[in-house]
């Protein structure tokens, strides 16, 4: 559904985005996921045909966003990451207004907005004025912007941004209610964590590079090749050193404060279980032998850091 080709786009000398190459699929959630400054923006205001690429391609739908924008827009609904609300109008009427620019005549506007109210749980406020909404209230107003012409992919830019707890819980539950109605949509976030729990997909940017797409699970495993293993013992630490240290796999091998052994390890989980063995048949008198869980949040910092280091 979304394709892009050696996307690149410099400002002036400065390369915001570096041969991006992305594949989405039709129904697909995918999260784009990367630090202050990383390129999402630029990507997004790519897609939604807000601005040009300086080198590359996209298609959406079949449709080249170079050459066909206006039927791309018809297709696509964009959600800014810093959007101006109409502050003087009420919630019915801003989206009223944004219904005849897209040109939907009045019946389809008066059928359409009340859907799409309830959808992003407003029709409560429905009379209010914009600006006397919450932030969380008019995230929700500007996502229900974005649908109004019912497109087939939606490009939300930090649409949880600002968001307390609750709120983003709301915009989780609404994200998942337009999945099921089949919309393609690509979101973007700094946080990992967040996207991991909406999204099917995932890609990493850094540095306007893509440096990881796949499923989470895919990206976790990818990044785990490298464990942390920790070991736990009470006595004989020196013999312990000494025997995990002869391993060819284990490095940067350390002694923590709570006398337990930290190593990372290289191995394949065959050789893992093979020391572990070797280990105890070698009298190692181990209390623990365990696996360091990297959460989400330290594998995005490890795949960024690696980018920035190349
Ligand atoms: N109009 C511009 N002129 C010059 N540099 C720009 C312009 N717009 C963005 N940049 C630079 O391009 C890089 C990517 O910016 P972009 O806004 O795409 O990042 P982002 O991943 O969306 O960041 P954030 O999470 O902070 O919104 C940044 O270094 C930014 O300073």
């Amino acid at each position: 559904m979304i394709e892009t080709a050696n996307l690149t786009k410099k400002y002036g000398s400065f390369t915001a985005l570096n041969d991006l190459n992305l594949s989405i699929s039709e129904g697909t959630v995918f999260g784009f996921v990367g630090q202050n400054g990383a390129g999402k923006s630029t990507t997004f205001q790519i897609l939604a045909t807000l601005m040009s690429p300086t080198y590359g391609t996209v298609y959406i739908d079949g449709l080249d966003i170079a050459k066909e924008p206006a039927k791309v827009r018809r297709l696509i609904g964009y959600m800014p990451d810093f959007f101006g609300v109409y502050d003087q109008f009420r919630a019915e009427e801003y989206l009223d207004f944004y219904g005849a620019s897209y040109g939907l005549t009045v019946p389809e506007r008066k059928e359409v907005i009340p859907q799409l109210l309830e959808l992003v749980n407003l029709s409560h406020k429905r009379d209010s004025y914009v600006d006397l909404l919450s932030r969380g209230m008019k995230q929700r107003l500007c996502l229900a912007r974005s649908l109004i012409h019912d497109p087939k992919v939606l490009i939300l830019d930090e649409p949880a941004s600002g968001l307390d707890p609750r709120a983003r819980v709301e915009m989780r539950e609404i994200l998942k209610e337009l999945k099921t109605m089949g919309k393609t949509i690509i979101i973007s976030s700094h946080i990992l964590p967040e996207l991991a729990e909406m999204c099917d997909e995932i890609g990493v940017i850094d540095s306007g590079k893509l440096v990881a797409q796949g499923t989470v699970s895919d990206i976790q495993q990818k990044l785990q090749q490298q464990k942390v293993i920790i070991v736990n013992i009470k006595k004989d630490v020196e013999q312990t050193v000494r025997f995990f240290e002869d391993d060819p796999d284990v490095g940067d091998l350390q002694v923590l404060e709570n006398g337990a052994i930290q190593f990372s390890y290289r191995g394949t989980d065959e050789s893992q279980q093979a020391l572990l063995k070797k280990a105890v048949m070698a009298d190692i008198p181990l209390l623990g032998f365990s696996q360091l869980e990297k959460n989400l949040e330290d594998v995005f910092m490890e795949i960024t850091r690696g980018a920035e280091e190349e």
